[in-house]
């Protein structure tokens, strides 16, 4: 294996990775992603102790114990791109060896799970529901960007996604992936819905919000609450949880996404208090995950 240069994979002075300002063995095999860095202590509050924490720009973290069992809690902040750093970083942490600069030959594989907030786009998906998604389709073009795309994408689904839906061609190419069958195994039950996840490349036109700008594609929204594949129904908006599983799939590790809805697009409802349904959605994860 090569030796990965300075320029590609930037180690600090401290020994800590350049973004995350995370060092290798501060990492917990459990990785709990959020976007809100003030969500990181939410999570934390139920550990019994933390043993390592840190932070730099939008990404903030702690590495501790729940229920014997250790977690990092770890934000990302908002967008794709910012999981593009993330998903990276977390696995040079664990698959490349930092005093040589060359990757390890046996890898690790991390479990990984968003909690995250997402709004809803079926009229039968209220605010303050708990929506568990077994694919992601990805309108950011993150994945694109990588060798072996087409390997971890769902290629039939897009197909047919970018046909029924009428998507403009001058957008990236939606990609679609499905998340770890044993982890969305681990975080099913009756207290959450499962259902297919768009992540947008932002809140408002790539969600369909119209504020004062008109959008390119009219009555997008409608038409994806309309599409069906196979038994699929596309159920929510949110902003990472594509490139989270494509970069998984490609790199080995097992990820999930859990949203708290706390938008209702059809309904034009929003929570009126989502921090306390996404605090009880935290407890969920854990107590899944520390099993
Ligand atoms: O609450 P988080 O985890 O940040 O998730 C959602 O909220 C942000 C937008 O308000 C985006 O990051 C979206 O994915
Ligand atoms: O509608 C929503 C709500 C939360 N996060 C999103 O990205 N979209």
């Amino acid at each position: 294996m090569e030796r990965i240069a300075e320029s590609e994979l930037i180690i600090n002075p401290d020994g800590s990775v350049f973004h995350l300002h995370i060092k290798p063995g501060e990492l917990s095999d459990r990785v709990i992603l959020v976007g809100d860095p003030g969500r990181v202590e939410s999570v934390a509050a139920f550990f019994d102790k933390v043993d390592f924490e840190g932070g730099n720009r939008e990404f903030v973290w702690k590495t501790g114990v729940y229920q014997g069992k250790s977690f990092t809690v770890l934000s990302s902040g908002i967008g794709t791109d910012n999981i593009d750093i993330v998903l990276n970083e977390l696995d040079a942490l664990v698959n490349v060896d930092f005093s040589t600069r060359i990757p390890k030959k046996e890898h690790k594989s991390l479990k990984i799970v968003r909690i995250g907030t997402s709004g809803s786009l079926q009229a039968d998906l209220p605010v303050d529901t708990w929506l568990l998604s077994e694919k992601a389709i990805g309108f950011d073009g993150l994945l694109n960007f990588y060798e072996r795309r087409d390997e971890v994408s769902d290629l039939k689904f897009e197909e047919s996604f970018v046909k029924s839906v009428g998507f403009q061609n001058n957008l990236s190419a939606p990609y679609v992936v499905n998340g770890e069958d044993e982890l969305l195994k681990q975080l099913d039950s009756n207290a959450v819905i499962k259902g297919v996840t768009i992540s947008a490349p932002g809140f408002y036109g790539p969600q369909g919000r119209v504020i004062r700008l008109p959008l390119a594609m009219k009555d997008i929204n409608e038409r994806i609450t309309a599409f069906r594949y196979n038994d699929f129904r596309i159920t929510n908006y949110e902003m990472e949880c594509s490139a989270i599983y494509g970069l998984s799939a490609l790199l080995g590790h097992q990820a999930a996404t859990v949203c708290a809805i706390i938008a209702n697009r059809l309904a034009g409802t929003y929570s009126k208090d989502y921090k306390v349904v996404v605090n009880r959605l935290i407890e969920y994860v854990l107590n899944a995950l520390a099993k």
